[in-house]
């Protein structure tokens, strides 16, 4: 700091003694050569080393950063700002020096000898045009950088100054006329306010009635002093609620919308030419011949019956078509209904449906299977108008319906789907041409799958897909999960997930994930409070039959938990099996899936288990099929896309640039961790004993049955179990089984309780 001191001394006395003393400079080792600088020869020397043939006005730069060092050194301060100090500094040295020796050229000593040689260095190669350009773009940098000048912060002090100054304005208007108080209020387009101003104002009426009862009555009415505290409180909400929308209003006017998809600003949707029109290319090709035979059988059959008909149509799709025909007066529809198998008889077809009645159409419709099928290409039905402009969430094509429409729903609004068939009919092209359709119409920052494949071959293609379009559990290495044991924990970790969902979308105040997303967007949510973008899920399980021999209820639990709660929060599931018995189709499950599609199947009891109709066991196959979200059933031609087809969707996403990972999905931690931990009686849950009285009368030792019995999150069940097993009550973790229970009834578990207690 002394150094400091002294040089600055030097520097400001050099100024006005530097003409005199520049002769006695080369005599400095001469005692009898006096100098006048302050410091003598040392001030003289310095002086001119740093000024003259340094850096002229600018050097005093240099005592202020010793002087700034010598205050860091003395009280400690952190050296890593020291250093930028010190970096800054010499950059403003050597800026003020050039600026200094170009626009005071004719005063050297201002810009010093840096200065002067820069210039004229710098002359040379950019001119001063050139000089005046750098020496701009200079300052603005540093001006940037070290201060934080920035347009938006420049905007941002004009806007609060205007404010500050309305503020001002307004309050100082506020106490010249008090009876326009209710004045200022009308400002305010907030219908809410207006209903305060009316009710204020009744207030105030009836406020202006009551003073002359008050002295008679000798009552001390202090009615004026609440009327003001409720008046300010009403202008602070507004106020606060104002400063909220205004802020994430002046956010998104700085940096518009949210964009989710920013990250992957350059991804491109997979094109149409990914997909084989597989050799169709205009409509479907008509028989007419075919056509008109088969009307013949349909009447003469119905004649032998002595059933009239007045008027018959034909509808053809691309594999059915369909006959509409109106009965003469006075035909009972069961007796039609009844000669199906005749009719189909006399057909010589397989696949006949008898629709009787038509649903919202006064007739009777026969589907007839066409002799040739017509194939309904993946890419017609992306490439129809329907799907291209549908206004849905998660549009899926999943095909043509019997009048050759396209049909697309939305899956957002099924919200689960349930897909069942026997083997060979069509579901695994089913399920692809589900995820095609999304993968055509979302982009990977708004949608996540997590596949579940137990077959281990069918969802493999979507690997390549899977730092793009996949979710998985931090610490599984492959995203599509062919482990059934692995199974639990993604689900018990999709139920985590949707709590904590639950618990953003509250702290947000919205009703759904679609509401969420546009307040985020909308900059309203702020992501230091843990909001953030929430992508669709998909949960995509192959073989859900499998799944349930080897896991049984640990896999329905969650499923059903999911299946009931999850639509509001954007994880939809699809579930396919290819045995639609009713212990895999629970009662459970089903009650969640209102959304189901049934391939043709081998009985008509699987039908009726998935449709709660028959019909599906008269399908043809090949991607016939029976959609119904309700009551409705519509037959729909499934869209086929074939499995090279989705290589090369899968090769076209994969080779673009990916997020760093997978979507991670939140950890789970399985009952299997944990075991050995002794825990403390005292730190035992609360519920622990109501758990441990579950579980001996029900002799299963599993947490899903203590999450359904006493109503508890998976963590909090997790824990208990282990608690449980802790204390001698249930055996250890088995895979898939549940655990077993040592404590035969309830008699043993309290001796076993009450020992416990007793033992120190
Ligand atoms: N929509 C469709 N259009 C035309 N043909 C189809 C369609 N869907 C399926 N097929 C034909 O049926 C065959 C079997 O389909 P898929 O593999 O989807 O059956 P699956 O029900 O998944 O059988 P599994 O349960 O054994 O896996 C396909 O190879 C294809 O030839």
């Amino acid at each position: 700091m002394a150094l400091s001191v002294a040089l600055f001394i030097s520097f400001i006395s050099y100024f006005f003694t530097w003409q005199e003393d520049q002769s006695r400079l080369s005599a400095f080792s001469d005692r009898n050569a006096e100098t006048t600088n302050l410091l003598r020869k040392f001030g003289a020397s310095v002086g001119h080393f740093f000024i003259y043939k340094g850096f002229g006005l600018s050097a005093f730069i240099f005592p202020i950063l010793i002087s700034l060092t010598g205050l860091y050194l003395f009280f400690g301060l952190d050296k890593l700002k020291l250093w930028s100090k010190w970096i800054w500094g010499l950059i403003m040295l050597i800026w003020i020096s050039i600026a200094l020796g170009f626009f005071a050229d004719e005063r050297p000593l201002l810009g010093g000898l840096v200065g002067y040689e820069m210039n004229d260095f710098l002359q040379d190669y950019i001119g001063n045009i050139g000089i005046l350009l750098v020496l701009a773009f200079a300052l603005i940098t540093i001006l940037v950088r070290l201060f934080n000048f920035s347009p938006e912060a420049i905007g941002k002090f004009f806007s609060d100054k205007r404010k500050q100054l309305q503020t001002e304005f307004k309050s100082e208007d506020t106490p010249l006329q008090p009876a326009a108080n209710n004045g200022s209020i009308t400002l305010q387009t907030d219908s809410a306010l207006e209903e305060e101003e009316e009710l204020k104002l009744d207030t105030y009426t009836h406020k202006k009635d009551i003073p002359p009862l008050n002295p008679e009555s000798g009552l001390d009415v202090n009615l004026p002093q609440e009327e003001e505290h409720i008046d300010l409180e009403v202008s602070e909400v507004a106020e606060e609620k104002e400063e909220g929308t205004l802020k994430a209003e002046q956010l998104v006017k700085d940096f518009g919308e949210f964009d989710p998809r920013l990250e992957l600003g350059n991804y491109k949707f997979p094109t149409l030419d990914l997909l084989d029109p597989h050799g169709v290319t205009g409509g479907i090709t008509i028989n007419q011949a075919e056509l008109e035979e088969n009307k013949d059988r349909i009447v003469n059959t119905l004649k032998n019956y002595k059933i009239g008909i007045a008027q018959i149509k034909a509808t053809i799709g691309p594999t059915v078509t369909l006959y509409e025909i109106v009965p003469e007066a006075g035909i009972r529809i069961s007796k039609i209904k009844n000669l199906e198998d005749d009719i189909a008889l006399s057909l010589a077809a397989l696949g006949i449906r008898i629709i009787a009645p038509i649903p919202g159409k006064g007739t009777i419709g026969i589907e007839v299977p066409n002799k040739n099928a017509t194939i309904v290409s993946m890419r017609s039905v992306i490439a129809s108008k329907k799907f291209q402009e549908a206004e849905m969430q998660l549009p899926i094509a999943f095909g043509k319906t019997i009048s050759n429409e396209t049909f697309v729903v939305d899956l957002a609004k099924m919200p689960h789907l349930l897909m069942a068939g026997a083997t060979g009919q069509g579901k695994s092209v089913g399920l692809n041409a589900v995820i095609t359709s999304l993968l055509y119409k979302k982009h990977p920052a708004e949608i996540k799958f997590v596949l579940v494949d137990p077959k281990k071959v069918e969802l493999t293609l979507f690997n390549k897909i899977e730092r793009h379009f996949l979710a998985k559990l931090p610490d599984s290495e492959e995203a599509i999960i062919t482990d059934n044991t692995k199974v639990i924990n993604t689900l018990n970790s999709l139920c985590i997930e949707m709590d904590n969902r639950y618990e953003l979308l509250k702290l947000a105040m919205v009703r759904n994930l679609k509401e969420y997303n546009t307040k985020f967007k909308a900059r309203k949510l702020n992501p230091n409070d843990g909001h953030k973008f929430l992508p669709y899920i998909i949960l995509v399980v192959d073989e859900f039959a499998d799944l349930i021999m080897t896991a049984g209820k640990e896999v329905e639990a969650p499923i059903a938990r999911l299946a009931q709660l999850a639509r509001a929060i954007g994880i939809h599931l699809i579930i396919a099996t290819q045995r639609p018995s009713v212990n895999v189709i629970t009662g459970l499950i089903k009650a969640n899936f209102p959304a189901r599609i049934a391939f043709r199947v081998t009985s008509k009891i699987d039908s009726r288990t998935i449709l709660d109709a028959q019909g599906a066991d008269q399908l043809i196959g090949r991607g016939d099929m029976l959609y119904t979200q309700g009551n409705d059933v519509t037959r729909i031609q499934c869209a086929f896309v074939d499995t090279p087809e989705v290589a090369k969707i899968t090769e076209f996403i994969g080779s673009q640039r990916a997020y760093p990972s997978a979507h991670e999905l939140p950890e789970y931690v399985g009952e299997d961790s944990g075991t050995s931990v002794d825990y403390n009686i005292s730190d035992r849950d609360g519920l622990f004993k109501e758990a441990a009285e579950v579980i001996v009368i029900a002799q299963q030792g599993s947490a899903s049955l203590i999450q359904r019995k006493l109503k508890l999150g998976y963590n909090r069940a997790g824990r208990i179990i282990d608690q449980l097993e802790a204390a001698g009550i249930v055996g250890p973790f088995e895979g898939s089984k549940a655990r077993q229970v040592l404590v035969p009834d309830l008699m043993a578990l309290e001796q076993l309780l009450e020992n416990e207690k007793n033992t120190p």
